[in-house]
């Protein structure tokens, strides 16, 4: 993600996203115990309750892969109510990602996923709506490619908590 995505993302929506690397928690966080405690990820903590996932999404997406905006409600409605994140992991070729706060693709907004890319959706922006337009074709890292003979095309796993 470039910076101004960066800074759209961190003003509107309680989102942590890193590139290339999975920052995590390595401290004890819990924001059902206390929302300070974590000096690792405290924007996370504070916003974001944690989770324990039980379900992982896998989507392959050839490069004329699409998906159109929707919320993600197919978690339990407790899951769903406390805000419990999803946390989505790109690898593979770069995809335009759309995010709003209504099915209106023309007011949604982009930022590129790139492979690496982690994203949280949680808390106030657990029902977002979001998709993608389109995979960027050939944008694959040379060493992923090389490392693992990946086909072409987008791989998103999303960890979520029934
Ligand atoms: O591929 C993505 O980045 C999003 C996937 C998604 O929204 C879903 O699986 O519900
Ligand atoms: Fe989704």
């Amino acid at each position: 993600m470039n910076d101004v995505s960066r800074k759209e993302l961190g003003s509107d929506y309680p989102l942590v996203w890193t590139n290339t690397s999975i920052r995590w928690c390595t401290s004890p966080c819990d924001t059902r115990n206390s929302q300070d405690n974590c000096s690792s990820c405290k924007f996370y903590c504070k916003r974001v309750p944690q989770i324990d996932p039980d379900i992982c999404i896998v989507n392959y997406y050839t490069n004329s892969g699409k998906l159109g905006l929707h919320q993600d409600k197919d978690e339990s409605k407790s899951s769903i109510n406390q805000g419990l994140a999803f946390i989505s992991i790109s690898i593979g070729d770069t995809a335009e990602f759309m995010f709003g706060d209504t099915r209106d693709k023309g007011k949604a907004t982009k930022i590129d996923l790139e492979s690496g890319d982690v994203l949280i959706l949680g808390g106030e922006s657990r029902l977002l709506f979001h998709g993608i337009s389109h995979v960027k074709t050939n944008t694959t890292p040379t060493w992923l490619k090389e490392a693992t003979g990946l086909r072409p095309g987008r791989i998103n796993l999303t960890f979520r908590q029934y």
